[in-house]
């Protein structure tokens, strides 16, 4: 994989020649001093003027953004005011507004699918700048995104493209996982569809095969095929309940991306997928027994330590810090013994 291939894939090239089969979607350039709030990772801080701008937190954080620090009588905490930035926040909330009033935010690339437990709703789902930070700074698939989008492209020794960072809000829509599949094209072919949840077995796919198979073939030979810049990429797709088929993203073909129910060894060579049959290879979880945990489950951190970072439970912060007071009292008492004359 090039690092052409990955600058071909950013929302904003792909967007505008598919715009009429996919999600309506606004673009907003992220302005630097935003980038380096999201990069800053002293605080993890609900932010923004469209909300309560000041948190309580504990006094580990490293940060350096100290005038946004003011140390308070009781030494444990400091209260932490998020920076501001008024004229992109009114961009945001008017975009947001303009999409309906809840929204599904990426970058260029990536969705912070990572970050979701992190929120109230434990969902992408979005209303303001601020629940948009929280996701974004919670994210590593952001911070890739952020530093290091050619990670994984073959031609290191090129200079990387430059980028400009966006803020790409998408109308939320219910999107039900079962109706999810990830298409992948080679030389301007579909080779092979995957389900996209594959974790999961969903009883509809396994009736409905080749319906299915048909009308991503004929949406792809309509609305895709030789569209596009590369002629190797993957595309993700919807296929809704009435039977209509959406594009739900563009991604290069090449390990940076999750081969799902395939790998990327068959889809490179193509020997194993082409014996199966003419059209694309079409593979889905076939039962119970293969269902596995979601693969985003290891991001994730206790919900206690969720509950007390959104202060979505007081108690429990009352109760953390009272474990801390007692802690560092046992430690101090430890102390004193060991340095007590014998
Ligand atoms: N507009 C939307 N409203 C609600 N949910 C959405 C929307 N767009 C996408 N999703 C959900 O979020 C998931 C991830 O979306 P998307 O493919 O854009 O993110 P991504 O970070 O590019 O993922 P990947 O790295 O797997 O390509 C989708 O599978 C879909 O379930």
């Amino acid at each position: 994989m090039k690092k052409e291939q990955v600058v071909n894939c950013q929302f904003s090239v792909w967007y505008p020649i598919f715009k009429k089969h996919t999600i309506k979607s606004l673009i907003l350039p992220l302005p630097q001093n935003v980038i380096d709030y999201l990069l800053d990772d002293g605080t993890l801080v609900v932010s923004g003027s469209d909300h309560n701008t000041q948190q309580t937190h504990t006094n580990n954080s490293g940060s350096d953004a100290e005038e946004d620090i003011q140390w308070s009588d009781d030494e444990t905490t400091t209260t932490v005011t998020a920076p501001e930035f008024p004229e992109f926040t009114s961009k945001v909330l008017e975009a947001i507004n303009a999409l309906g009033g809840r929204v599904f935010p990426k970058l260029n690339w990536s969705a912070p699918r990572d970050a979701n437990w992190i929120a109230l709703n434990s969902s992408l789902q979005c209303n303001s700048l601020s629940d948009i930070f929280l996701l974004f700074k919670s994210s590593d698939f952001i911070t890739h995104d952020l530093t290091q989008p050619f990670l994984q492209c073959s031609d290191q020794d090129s200079p990387d493209p430059a980028i400009n960072y966006e803020l790409v809000l998408r109308k939320w829509s219910e999107l039900i996982p079962g109706g999810e599949f990830r298409c992948f094209v080679k030389e301007n072919k579909l080779i092979a569809i995957s389900q996209r949840d594959y974790t999961q077995y969903y009883q509809h796919i396994l009736k409905q095969e080749p319906q299915i198979c048909q009308a991503i073939q004929e949406f792809f030979s309509q609305h895709i095929q030789y569209n596009f810049l590369d002629e190797d990429f993957v595309f993700d797709v919807y296929r809704d309940s009435q039977g209509r088929v959406w594009l739900i993203d563009l991604n290069p073909f090449g390990e940076v991306t999750d081969s799902l129910l395939f790998s990327w060894d068959e889809l490179t060579s193509g020997e194993e997928i082409a014996q199966e049959q003419e059209g694309p290879a079409f593979r889905y979880t076939t039962s119970e027994v293969t269902v596995q945990p979601s693969p985003c489950l290891s991001y994730r951190i206790p919900r206690d330590f969720v509950d007390l970072s959104t202060g979505e439970d007081a108690y429990k912060l009352i109760d953390f810090l009272k474990l801390k007071k007692s802690q560092q009292e046992e430690s101090d008492e430890e102390e004193e013994e060991e340095n007590a004359p014998q």
